[in-house]
């Protein structure tokens, strides 16, 4: 169970429909909930795609405790919302529920000029200091998760970057 998270217009749906139907189209913003299942790599998987609009960013709690992986997506272009994402982010990061739960975060839309690239983006979401398999017992805010953390960049419109993604998620969930 993979649950997909990130502010509303950051490409959660389009995702969905890459991964399940191999194609994107056009969607209007999730209302609550998608729930899809598809499989890659022998691994079945149940993905929750849930509004990343603000009305609907209460329901993410709903899925904390029945899943093994989060996908965080960002809008690598919407350099105006980077620190709304990061709030949000470090919001999940924090929590308690999702301490053991291993965590991608996907700076999608590197297709689009002016896109932050992955370094920049990992600097602006301050996130640096999460990354990698386990975390450093020292670090005060961020330092009591037990799984891992990993940013990579991709984009779901170009289907660039989404195989080598999902290959990380199943590499922590099976
Ligand atoms: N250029 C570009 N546009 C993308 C990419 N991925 C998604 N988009 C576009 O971004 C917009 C939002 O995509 P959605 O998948 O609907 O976003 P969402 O995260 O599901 O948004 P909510 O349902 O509101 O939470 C759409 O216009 C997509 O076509 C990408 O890799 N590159
Ligand atoms: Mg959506």
């Amino acid at each position: 169970k993979v649950l997909f998270l990130g502010l509303d217009n950051a490409g959660k749906t389009s995702l969905l429909n890459r991964l399940k139907l191999g194609a994107v189209s056009l969607y209007a913003p999730t209302t609550r909930v998608n729930i899809e299942q598809f499989s890659i790599g022998g691994i079945v998987f149940t993905a929750f795609d849930v509004g990343g609009h603000e009305m609907w960013r209460h329901l993410w709690s709903d899925f904390y405790e029945t899943v093994d992986a989060v996908v965080f997506i960002v809008d690598s272009a919407d350099i105006g919302r980077f620190e709304e994402a990061k709030e949000e982010l470090h919001a999940l990061l924090e929590d308690p529920s999702l301490i053991s739960v291993p965590f991608l975060v996907l700076g999608n839309k590197q297709d689009i000029a002016g896109a932050a690239p992955l370094p920049r983006l990992i600097d602006t979401l301050e996130i640096r200091g999460v990354l990698g398999e386990r975390v450093d017992e020292s670090d005060e805010e961020l330092g009591m998760r037990k799984s891992a953390v990993k940013a990579m960049g991709c984009s779901v419109l170009k289907d660039v970057g989404v195989e080598e993604a999902m290959h990380w998620v199943c590499s922590q969930i099976a």
